[in-house]
């Protein structure tokens, strides 16, 4: 089930960039456009709290994280959806995604070229998902001359019902409006699930700014606020290229303490971790045993039954129940066994929904 998020943006805006504070693999950075063709793929470490608690009370033999896919895909440009900048290829690889960390330049210095010649990130963002909006409306177009004469003929509900949402769409698309902004019925949804529309993917926003920046924010990212505050999604102000410095020294005590020069208790990438996997509609539970404590990820709303085939398929399979206990009533007692001595483990069964931070013990039968 790895899901992933893209990292997409106009090019030189500092993607690769925010790519290398968050993984080890050092993707290629350098002030000239279109440095990214390759998309580089990294599985990130999703930092929690909850596990460095969980370890100091089992005290297990290794500690295992949740983790992020995250991609770095290369620069788009006015007239990518027409192929522009290599811009079908790099359509392709966002429609790969499942979520959009969509990166601004929100930070001014003459030494790095802008392709638009200003710092004007509000522009930027309209032009990426101008871009966006292109392809959908080909997709959408597409698939209206190959469903309607069908759909108008036919008795088929969902067909009809296809054919109504693709205008919807495509009336969105001619206004200059994202998929995402067209509100669906569930129905509507199921018989559209399968357009895979790029401005459909859920998205957050990234403000790329200088040092300074960082606390307060600046100009630029305000003018980013302003522009999306109907959209309900969420600005990170995260000062890349200071925080690829700080992921360079050795220590997590001189890192933190570069931060904290900063103005800041945590990395902006750890945060942007975070996110990215809240973008994506992941949520973590917990196995505590003294072997192992570890992490696993699991959809919002999976029942236990499947959150328990994230370990393995057999648990899902031969799945009788699962024993539960809250992450903050186990931090309280201190251990499992304190919980289940005071009633606190829950058993449910097929049904429970599992909800972030629940420590489960699946029992099974093969
Ligand atoms: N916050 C920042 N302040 C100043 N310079 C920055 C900042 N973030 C990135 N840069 C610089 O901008 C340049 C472009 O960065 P980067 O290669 O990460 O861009 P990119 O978006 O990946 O570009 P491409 O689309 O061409 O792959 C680099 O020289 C980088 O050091
Ligand atoms: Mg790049």
């Amino acid at each position: 089930m790895a899901l992933q998020c893209g990292i997409v943006g106009l090019p030189n805006v500092g993607k690769s960039t925010l790519f290398n504070c968050l993984s080890n693999a050092k993707a290629q950075s350098a002030n000239f456009p279109f440095c990214t063709i390759e998309p580089n793929v990294g599985v990130i470490t999703v930092p929690d709290e909850r596990l460095v608690k969980l370890e100091e009370l089992v005290k297990p033999q290794r500690v295992v994280p949740t983790t992020v896919e995250i991609v770095d895909i290369a620069g788009l440009v006015k007239g990518a959806s027409k192929g522009e900048g290599l811009g079908n290829k790099f359509l392709a690889n966002i429609r790969e995604t499942d979520a959009i960390i969509h990166v601004l330049r929100c930070f001014d210095d003459d030494n790095v070229t802008h392709v638009d010649g200003s710092i004007d990130p509000v522009r930027d963002k309209e032009i990426i998902d101008l871009e966006l909006q292109f392809k959908d409306l080909e997709t959408v177009e597409a698939r209206l001359q190959k469903t309607e004469k069908a759909a108008k003929a036919s008795k088929d509900q969902d067909a009809k019902k296809l054919v109504e949402v693709l205008y919807r769409y495509k009336e969105a698309f001619e206004n200059g409006k994202s998929a995402r902004t067209v509100e669906l019925t569930e129905h509507e949804q199921k018989v559209t699930k399968d357009l895979y529309l790029l401005t459909n993917k859920p998205v957050m926003y990234v403000c790329n700014v200088d040092e300074s920046s960082v606390v307060d924010g600046n100009q630029h990212v305000e003018a980013v606020r302003e522009a999306v505050k109907d959209e309900n999604a969420e600005i990170l102000i995260i000062a890349a290229k200071t925080e690829s410095e700080i992921a360079e020294l050795e220590t997590f005590e001189e890192r933190q303490e570069f931060l904290e020069d900063m103005g800041l208790k945590e990395s902006g990438v750890s945060k942007l971790i975070r996110s990215a996997y809240k973008l994506l509609n992941l949520q973590t539970y917990f196995t505590a045993g003294v072997k192992e404590v570890r992490a696993w990820t699991f959809h919002k709303g999976f029942c236990a039954p499947q959150a328990a085939g994230v370990i393995h398929t057999d648990f899902e399979k031969g799945f009788i129940r699962a024993e539960v206990i809250k992450y903050d009533t186990f931090v309280e007692l201190g251990s499992e066994l304190a919980c289940k001595e005071a009633g606190k483990m829950s058993v449910e069964g097929k049904e429970y929904v599992v909800q972030d931070g629940d420590i489960m013990h699946f029992r099974f039968n093969v």
